[in-house]
């Protein structure tokens, strides 16, 4: 038998009826435990962290709210994703600011807001926060991404530690050592350490034990006594049954445990460490809701079921050929399963969201719940085909409360403007 889905203690369906579908689902009480679980780790072990939400996962106003309520540290990587946060009134000491290209209307910002961190990423940003800092006559505490070298085994798209990576100073043509020595010259910016991130979605320890390792040998090379080492996030969360991740905690414990060793063999004092994970705190509790409409039968061939999103409202699968599962949201034990393609409504043929999955067959009007949808669905969505995105619902404890609205036709031609010149 199985049961009807409960989100934080209320049924898709009601939520389905309630709000509308597609709609983004979060259940919060599941992202508060995964950052309480994150915070628990380090604090078992003793050691000085900051566990820093990739906000690029999932960042709405609410959501940085109960980052915060949470006390958790947040990273961004845009002046959109910065200005949001102050909107929630995040506390500025406590957010990290990464990217390859900031800008400097958002260094500016970055400044003007007081933000804890700057993650420089190349010499373009170093000289230009030189030159920011000196005009305002004010200081900065950074870190120096590096780019460690180290392949993640996962999507091509998604890896970011490889030698061969827009990300980072790279190591072995000498470029760290150069950044490092410049940083420690400057009067304006105060060098807390290092930052490598080695990709996302990764589900094996040795990349994390070896992303830790080399920011020690790294540090010791340049002679340089970090404060802080960042070893970024990329904590690989259950898509579908064949996923079997490690909880991201045990991954915590080989980087405390790489960590603790690699400074002890350079007779360094242990740093803080910082962390940045976004998909294992907003993947797993969010789910995607649909209400099914057409089919097409091909006979020996395949059955297609649509729904009424799509890759607008998830663009993982037709980006990064990404798994995802479905559940019906009402028990349908009395009906024939079949295998199913599920596709959305925009006109591409790689609007799939599910390439094949057994599943009782699907009536129109069913609602259907596609799990784990949390990370980088919302963030990435786009109004393609003119569809408006769908609203965002955080329910906790049984209640439920729309924390972004649903966009309407309105809204996709509020910034346009008629054609003038002609
Ligand atoms: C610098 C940096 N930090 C953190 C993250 C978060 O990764 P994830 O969402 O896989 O934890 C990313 C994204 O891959 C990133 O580029
Ligand atoms: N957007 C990617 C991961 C983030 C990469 C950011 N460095 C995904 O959906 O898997």
């Amino acid at each position: 038998m199985t049961e009807r889905v409960e989100i934080g203690g209320v049924a898709a369906t009601e939520l389905a009826q309630q709000f509308g579908t597609p709609l983004y689902v979060y259940d919060v009480a599941q992202m508060r435990q995964q950052m309480r679980d994150f915070k628990s780790e380090f604090e078992a072990r003793g050691v000085d962290y900051a566990v820093s939400y990739a906000s690029k996962a999932f960042a709405t106003v609410a959501m940085y709210e109960v980052v915060k309520q949470e006390g958790i540290h947040i990273d961004v990587v845009s002046g959109g994703e910065l200005y949001t946060a102050k909107q929630a009134d995040f506390p500025m000491a406590h957010v990290s600011f990464n990217g390859n290209n900031k800008s400097v209307d958002e260094l500016e910002m970055a400044l003007d807001y007081g933000v804890g961190t700057i993650i420089v990423d190349n010499f373009y940003e170093l000289a230009l926060l030189e030159d920011l800092l000196a005009e305002r006559d004010q200081h900065q505490d950074i870190l120096l991404r590096v780019s460690p070298g180290i392949s993640a085994h996962t999507h091509e798209y998604i890896s970011t530690g490889q030698v061969d990576s827009k990300f980072g100073f790279d190591v072995d043509s000498g470029q760290m050592l150069t950044a490092v020595k410049q940083a420690l010259a400057s009067e304006h910016l105060n060098l807390l350490g290092l930052h490598a991130h080695i990709g996302s979605q990764i589900f094996d320890e040795a990349g994390f034990r070896g992303v830790a390792e080399r920011l020690v040998e790294l540090a010791a090379e340049a002679e340089f006594v970090p404060q802080v080492l960042n070893v970024g996030g990329g904590f690989g969360i259950r898509y579908t049954q064949e996923d079997q991740p490690l909880p991201a905690t045990t991954f915590i414990d080989d980087i405390i445990t790489s960590i603790e060793q690699a400074t002890q063999a350079h007779e360094m004092p242990m740093p803080a460490i910082w962390v940045e994970p976004g998909r294992s705190i907003a993947g797993p509790a969010g789910y995607n809701l649909y209400t099914v409409g057409s089919r097409k039968d091909l006979p020996g061939l395949r059955h297609y079921v649509a729904v009424d999103g799509g890759m607008g409202d998830n663009i993982r699968p037709a980006l990064y050929q990404a798994a995802y599962e479905a559940q019906l949201a009402e028990p349908a034990d009395d009906r024939p399963t079949e295998a199913v393609r599920i596709v959305g409504k925009y006109c591409e043929s790689g609007d799939i969201l599910i390439d094949e999955q057994n599943l009782p067959k699907l009536e129109a009007g069913d609602v259907l719940v596609l799990n784990a949808t949390g990370a980088y669905g919302y963030s990435m969505a786009s109004n393609y085909n003119r569809n408006p995105r769908p609203s965002v619902v955080f329910v906790e404890d049984g209640q439920e409360q729309e924390v972004v609205k649903r966009e309407t036709y309105q809204d996709l031609v509020r910034l346009d403007q008629h054609y003038d010149l002609a």
